[in-house]
């Protein structure tokens, strides 16, 4: 098992505070839920952890190695809000770009994949593509994944197909997920955090995130 550990995270924007020395874990085997209203910081931690935004401050360790500075790490992968894909060539390529050749065999065999390994990429609906970003994080060697609203835009059966492969692909990875989607959320994870006021709260129930405010 291994663990990747976070601790003292503050994040300042134009002066205001948005993270105030945040404290987070999340080992190989498990799913975070990472819970928060509009504007709460969670997509600012999750980048912070990646290494593609500086923190103020920020104390990283996986295991006994200790990492500084805000480089990204070859074992933490991050799904951004944004596509990360390269629009005009084929799934199957970039599935083959992506992933490397056990990993690159299962997915091009997926039922959900089949369909669409000859399409380009910048054809592909914001749903489908969304399916493929996720795929390839889920399936890549990192240890650490980082999903950043991996359901956005998933019909009622991809957001099935991608939860049980969460469920699957967890044997092997920490996974820290925030989505809007808060039920999912829920029943995927392990632990449920709430990011409130620039703290992260553990949350036990539904009664927990009434408390917070999240949910009325
Ligand atoms: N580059 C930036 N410059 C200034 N303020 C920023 C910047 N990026 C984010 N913020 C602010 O930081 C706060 C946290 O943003 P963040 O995107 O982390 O929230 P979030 O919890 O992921 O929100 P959402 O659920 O809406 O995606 C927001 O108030 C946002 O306006």
């Amino acid at each position: 098992m291994s663990r990747l550990e976070l601790d003292s995270v503050q994040k300042t924007y134009d002066g205001q505070k948005i993270l105030n020395d945040v404290y987070l874990h999340c080992s190989t085997g498990e799913v975070v839920g990472l819970l928060g209203r509009n504007g709460s910081g969670k997509s600012t931690l999750l980048k912070i952890i990646f290494g593609s935004l500086t923190a103020n401050s920020r104390f990283l360790r996986i295991d006994e190695k200790v990492y500084t500075g805000s480089k990204t790490i070859r074992d933490i992968k991050y799904l951004p809000q944004d596509s990360f894909l390269i629009k005009s060539i084929s799934v199957k390529s970039t599935i083959k770009l992506f992933l490397s050749g056990e990993y690159s065999r299962i997915v091009l065999e997926l039922p959900i994949v089949k369909p669409l390994l000859r399409e380009r990429v910048g054809h592909l609906s914001f749903g489908q593509r969304r399916t493929l970003e996720v795929l390839l994080l889920l399936f890549s060697e990192s240890r650490f994944l980082l999903l950043d609203e991996p359901f956005n835009g998933l019909s009622p059966t991809s957001r099935e197909i991608i939860s049980q492969l969460i469920q699957e692909r967890k044997e092997h990875k920490g996974i820290i997920i925030t989505d809007h989607d808060y039920r999912n959320v829920i029943s995927l994870s392990d632990r449920i955090m709430l990011m409130d006021n620039g703290n992260l709260r553990k949350i036990d129930d539904l009664d927990g995130l009434t408390s917070y405010g999240y949910l009325t």
